[in-house]
């Protein structure tokens, strides 16, 4: 699957420290999708090694160097789902641990699954969701469709079948009880990004938000857990607006083919996956209203050094607004769909 050559070039490269990446790299407004993607596995080993994972597991760097090399082969190039996407999501992750001083709220087992989950949770995407696999009778449907989450138990367990590649176990040198935890963490966190999912457990977060997070209470763990691997998933939306732009393109491209294939299949697409139906700015802010805002509020409630965070998905949705209304004003009425300069 990786080349020799690719893990030898990427081997005896030094770890650089990540601030070869900017001294903002571990802010909140850095946006991971500015660094090329040549030099995204060096830059996920830098930060491996700064979150200080490499020492506390005993990361064989040779090992690492496949693992990341595996996981980045493993993404398919869909609009939206690819590598890039993974990538970003990471970095997120990086920041939440960095920023949020996770490491007084969760265990450091905890913070590693998380990390090497944001880089396995989307494995294999191939640019359609849950209800398309059931609709187009996909071979994933028929493994997973019993369960729920389909692609999310795929995307498992591709991450499953890398770590079981031979000179890719990052964890081979845990313990067995820290290697079943670890793995068991893993597929919770990455079963957890499926939306329908999150959605169930909102208004537990909400009330953990309200009552404070309790280090001792293991349902508290596993909803930070969650929440932190969505927002993760959602931070593209935490960016200043030309990445938030830029990624609702990407996205729409992969819904409206979706859209295409299932006209194709004879059947009527989600008006959000229907090129002649959907309208960007009123889904977008529909999207920031009752997905994105809620995830990025109850992490403020949680932690307020990611205040800034929520903020500028707040900023976001008012460009959003504005082009509503430009287009109200431009064609007198709806808000449909239009290439915004904004
Ligand atoms: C965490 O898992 C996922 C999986 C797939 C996607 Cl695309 C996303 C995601 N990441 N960024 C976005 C943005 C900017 N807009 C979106 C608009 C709609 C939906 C969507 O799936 N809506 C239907 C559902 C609520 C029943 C997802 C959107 N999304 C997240
Ligand atoms: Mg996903
Ligand atoms: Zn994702």
């Amino acid at each position: 699957q990786i080349s020799p050559d690719d893990v030898e070039r990427l081997l005896h490269r030094e770890i650089p420290s990540v601030i070869l990446w900017g001294e903002e790299f571990n802010k909140f407004p850095f946006p991971p999708r500015e660094i090329p993607e040549p030099e995204s596995p060096l830059c996920v080993l830098a930060m491996f090694e700064d979150l200080g994972f490499i020492s506390r597991w005993r990361i064989r760097k040779d090992t690492l160097v496949r693992f990341v090399l595996m996981v980045k082969k493993g993404y398919r190039n869909p609009p939206y789902h690819n590598w890039t996407h993974a990538f970003a999501v990471a970095h997120f992750c990086y920041l939440c641990v960095k920023n949020l001083n996770l490491q007084n709220s969760l265990d450091d087992m905890e913070l590693l699954a998380l990390f090497v989950s944001s880089l396995g949770h989307d494995l294999d995407h191939r640019g359609t969701n849950n209800q398309y696999q059931m609709s187009s009778k996909s071979v994933l449907a028929a493994l997973y469709s019993s369960e729920g989450s389909v692609m999310e138990r795929h995307h498992f367990a591709q991450t499953m079948c890398i770590v079981n590649t031979e000179g890719c176990n990052i964890f081979e040198n845990l313990s067995s009880k820290d290697y079943t935890t670890v793995l068991d963490l893993v597929r919770d966190i990455i079963l957890a990004t499926d939306l329908a999912h999150h959605l169930k457990i909102m208004n537990s977060l909400k009330e953990m938000a309200k009552v404070g997070f309790d280090t001792k209470n293991e349902r508290h763990h596993s909803l930070l857990l969650c929440l932190l691997m969505t927002a993760s998933d959602l931070s593209d939306q935490t960016k200043p607006w030309d990445n938030t732009k830029h990624v609702a393109a990407l996205i729409y491209r992969e819904f409206f083919s979706q859209g295409d294939m299932e006209k194709s299949l004879g059947q009527k697409p989600a008006e959000m996956m229907d090129r002649e139906r959907a309208r960007i700015p009123d889904l977008q802010i529909g999207f920031l209203d009752h997905i994105a805002l809620p995830v990025y509020k109850v992490l403020a409630d949680l932690f307020p050094a990611s205040e800034i965070v929520r903020d500028t998905v707040v900023d976001n949705r008012r460009h959003w607004e504005k082009i509503c209304a430009l287009i109200k004003i431009r064609r007198g009425g709806s808000c449909e769909q239009m290439s915004y300069d904004q």
